[in-house]
């Protein structure tokens, strides 16, 4: 028998409509309850944390989720299920990529349309979600990301339709299971990203902006977030990690001033390089450092979580884990 906890923190898939618009009311147990039957060999119990639109959380939020995993496996679950909302769905599945390795599977789930819609697609991501939890083929690809029958690996899925019940999808990956009335059919299997050693128990993490480049941008945005306290910054540059020259002395005088800066793009699929002078090339040259195929908003977790841990420097950790390395070697932690 496998225990299951459900772990409800809102979102669509627990919103009704309302006279100030959706709002997140439902809680776990009426979630369970729309779902239909449950996985056969599995006991699976639910709570609520929060219950809000995931537009609305901060970093403090984030830990306090991934507090409420760590919680659930030290208890003894055999997967842990966390419905949540779609907005920011892919920045919490990646905070617990980076914070966990254990292969017990973490599923996340959430819907496009509210609970009380006559097609909410809520019930059968849940109950996929929860088959994928059951599901022996979900051990040990980190935490999966369950949305209109695909389950894709933290790393690199998005959020790329606003409206659509289908989501996400993951540019350049594509989902690693997909589930078919509850059946889970393995496709690839994705290689662990390393863990970093993050405190959980911190109140937030360290502040880290996403500065977007276009035509014009200039070194504004950059100069205010390190004056108002950031630890770096992410550029989301243009095509393939460039930006015009007042930007990229803004990038050099933070490098210059112990800031990382870790170059990502706009664009929504595809590696950067550093491959233009004055544009990409010159960024490498000031010390800036290259996000693979990292959305700005998963990157700005990654350095906001190295920036977070003492005694290290955040630079060296983020390069270690784009390289693949176990960050912890060498450090003799
Ligand atoms: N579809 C959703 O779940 C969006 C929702 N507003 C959220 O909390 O992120």
């Amino acid at each position: 028998m496998r225990r299951i906890q459900v772990v409800a923190t809102g979102g669509t898939i627990a919103s009704r409509a309302g006279a100030e618009g959706r709002r997140a009311t439902v809680l776990a147990k009426e979630l369970l309850a729309s779902v239909g039957p449950l996985p056969a060999d599995a006991e699976v119990s639910a709570r609520d944390i929060v219950t809000r639109g995931s537009y609305a959380f901060d970093t403090a939020d984030l830990l306090a989720l991934a507090r409420e995993v760590r919680g659930a496996l030290r208890e003894g679950a055999d997967a842990v299920v966390m419905t949540h909302g779609t907005d920011t769905m892919e920045e919490t599945a990646f905070l617990f990529d980076l914070a966990f390795d254990d292969p017990r599977p973490i599923v996340l789930t959430g819907a496009q349309r509210p609970f009380d819609d006559r097609a909410a697609d809520g019930p059968a991501n849940l109950g996929d979600a929860l088959a994928v939890a059951a599901a022996d083929a979900a051990r040990g690809h980190g935490p999966l990301l369950v949305f209109d029958g695909s389950a894709f690996p933290a790393r690199g899925v998005r959020k790329s339709d606003t409206m659509s019940a289908h989501a996400f999808t993951a540019p350049g990956r594509g989902p690693a299971l997909r589930v078919m009335d509850r059946l889970v059919t393995p496709l690839w299997q994705p290689r662990p990203s390393p863990r970093l050693p993050l405190d959980l128990d911190l109140p937030r993490l360290p502040r880290v902006d996403v500065v977007p480049v276009y035509p014009g941008a200039d070194g504004l945005f950059i100069r205010s977030s390190l004056a108002a306290g950031a630890a770096g910054v992410v550029v989301a540059a243009v095509g393939a990690g460039n930006a015009g020259p007042e930007l990229v002395e803004a990038v050099a005088e933070a490098v210059a001033a112990g800031h990382p800066v870790l170059i990502c793009s706009r664009v929504h699929s595809g590696p950067v390089a550093p491959l233009y002078a004055g544009g990409g090339a010159e960024l490498q040259r000031v010390g800036a450092v290259f996000a693979d195929d990292l959305s700005p908003w998963q990157a700005r977790l990654l350095l906001a979580v190295a920036s977070a841990i003492p005694g290290r420097s955040p630079e060296e950790l983020v390069r270690a884990w784009l390289a693949g390395e176990n960050p912890l070697s060498g450090s003799g932690a």
